[in-house]
Order: C-alpha cells, then sequence, then structure tokens
C-alpha cells in the first residue's frame, strides 16, 4: 500500500514513470470507479503470482526436455545462433528476433502441451445441458482441464511424442491446445505475450551459453498439483567451447 501512495504522490507532483500500478491506478472497475488502492494492490498480488509460476514452470520443464534431447537442443540452438549472428555486437533484441524464433516456440509450445503450468480451471455453467449422457445443471461449476484435449489422439496425432514439429504441420482444432485456458479468463494477452518474451530471451540466453547437463538424470517429476521436480532440478552448466559468449552476454529485450 505504501509503494501505492508514494506513486500517487508522484503521480500528483508531475513526476511520473508509467508502469503498472500508474496503469491500474486509471483503470475503472465493473462499478464504472476507478479501482481503491486494495483492488490495485490485489492486482498487482495476483499478476505476479500467476505470471511467477507458471513461466519459472515452464522453464524448468523446458531444461529438462532440452537436456534430455540433444537433437532439439541443437536446432534450438542453431536457431538461436543465427539470429544472434544477424545483430551487432551489443545490439539489443528486438520484437522481430522473437518472431524468429519460431522452432523455439513450437518447443516452448510442446513442453506447454505436455507439461501444462495448470492443469485446468473451473466454469460455471450458464445453462443445463447434457454432456456424455450426464445432464449438467445451470450454475454447477465445472473443471476443464487441458489432458481431455492435448492426451487424446483424435486432437494430436501421437500425443505423448515430443514433437514440436506438429504446430507447423498440423491443423490445431480450435480450443483444444489449451495451456493459457481460453474464452474470457484465458490468461490475459499481456500475460501471455509477456511470458512468451521471457520464456524465449531465458532460453536464448540459456541455450547460447551453455551446454547444460541434468545432475539428476532420471529425476522425478511429481504433480502438486503443478509439474514440480523432485529434488530441484540442479544443472551442470558448461560453456560452449566452439562460440564466443562476449557477444551474447549483452543481449536483453529492447522496450
Ligand atoms: C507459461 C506461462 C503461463 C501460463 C502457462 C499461464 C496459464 C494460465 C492459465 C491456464 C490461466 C487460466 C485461464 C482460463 O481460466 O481460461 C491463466 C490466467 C491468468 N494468467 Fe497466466 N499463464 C502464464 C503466464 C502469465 C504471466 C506472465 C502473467 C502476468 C504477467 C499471467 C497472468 C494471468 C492472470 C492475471 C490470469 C487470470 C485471468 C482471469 O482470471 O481473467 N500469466 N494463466
Amino acid at each position: 500500500m505504501k509503494v501505492i501512495e508514494k506513486k500517487r504522490d508522484e503521480e500528483l507532483k508531475g513526476n511520473v514513470e508509467k508502469d503498472l500500478i500508474s496503469h491500474l491506478m486509471d483503470t475503472k472497475g465493473d462499478n464504472g470507479n476507478l479501482l481503491t488502492d486494495e483492488e490495485i494492490a490485489d492486482s498487482v498480488i495476483l499478476l505476479m503470482d500467476d505470471g511467477h509460476d507458471t513461466s519459472s514452470g515452464t522453464m524448468m520443464m523446458l531444461i529438462k526436455y532440452l537436456a534430455e534431447m540433444p537433437d532439439v537442443y541443437q536446432r534450438v540452438l542453431e536457431e538461436q545462433r543465427e539470429i544472434i549472428s544477424q545483430k551487432k555486437p551489443g545490439e539489443k533484441l528486438n520484437k522481430n528476433d522473437i518472431q524468429k524464433m519460431k522452432y523455439s516456440w513450437n518447443v516452448v509450445n510442446e513442453v506447454l502441451s505436455l507439461f501444462p503450468r495448470i492443469m485446468g480451471t473451473f466454469r460455471k455453467a450458464k445453462v443445463d445441458f447434457i454432456y456424455n449422457c450426464f445432464f449438467i445443471p445451470k450454475d454447477w461449476m465445472i473443471w476443464w482441464t487441458r489432458s481431455s484435449t492435448h492426451n487424446d489422439p483424435q486432437y494430436f496425432h501421437n500425443p505423448e511424442e515430443f514433437d514440436p514439429e506438429r504446430f507447423d504441420r498440423d491443423t490445431i482444432t480450435p480450443h483444444s491446445f489449451v495451456p493459457i485456458g481460453g474464452g474470457p479468463r484465458m490468461c490475459p494477452g499481456k500475460g501471455k505475450e509477456f511470458a512468451r518474451v521471457e520464456i524465449l530471451v531465458f532460453l536464448l540466453n540459456l541455450v547460447q551459453n551453455f551446454r547444460r547437463n541434468l545432475v539428476y538424470p532420471d529425476e522425478l517429476i511429481t504433480l502438486d498439483p503443478m509439474p514440480t521436480s523432485s529434488r530441484g532440478l540442479p544443472i551442470y552448466l558448461n560453456p560452449h567451447s566452439d562460440w564466443s559468449t562476449m557477444r551474447v552476454l549483452t543481449i536483453s529485450m529492447q522496450a
């Protein structure tokens, strides 16, 4: 709350650098009034909470899959090196570079398909309906799960196989690929785009600089209910011997 008060003071003095809190201070709620400080604080906590475990857990599973699949790792590395080789020393990544990370993003999507951080959420039935011979009354809370489509061969060919190219090759049925949900309550656009940028920039920096090996190659991933590594997924980071790390360490995302 103190941070919000300080931001209000700064706004009054005209001394403002726009950030998430200042945007929330300008936002109106469902009742048409500006958000209260409590609502602003709740929204910041919601964003931090929803945005942290989801992205970090996806990165964890990404590291595990890349360490276990050298051919996938090699293709990601080649794609990232190609992008970096076109940059001047010290030049920052931009949106265009992110767009070029097609294979890398397919790999992330495949990780999200097999091990999405969120297994499903609730929806309220708006009307009575019958599903698979079960009568579902209006207003019942229904739990939808991503596994009902991600693991179904009707929607994904060989769903258990790690196959990032399916996202280029196959036509994905609308609403069958739902790691970030669907409909009006799906992971908000900015959250989705933010996650994409942070995961891909992380991936680029990791893959460009290091080869990784899992300390415990057979480490178990358990569901609690989010995918969690049983021993914290420690890894060895070995710098590449054939690539200058100097030029890539400077890379971050351009605003
Ligand atoms: C790989 C990363 C992420 C995954 C897999 C993910 C997944 C999801 C899922 C499945 C939902 C529920 C959607 C639904 O009910 O239809 C959700 C909601 C949400 N996510 Fe994400 N998310 C990610 C990253 C982020 C980030 C980075 C942010 C914010 C910076 C964020 C903010 C939110 C918020 C605020 C909601 C609630 C939306 C609402 O109820 O209206 N997420 N996310």
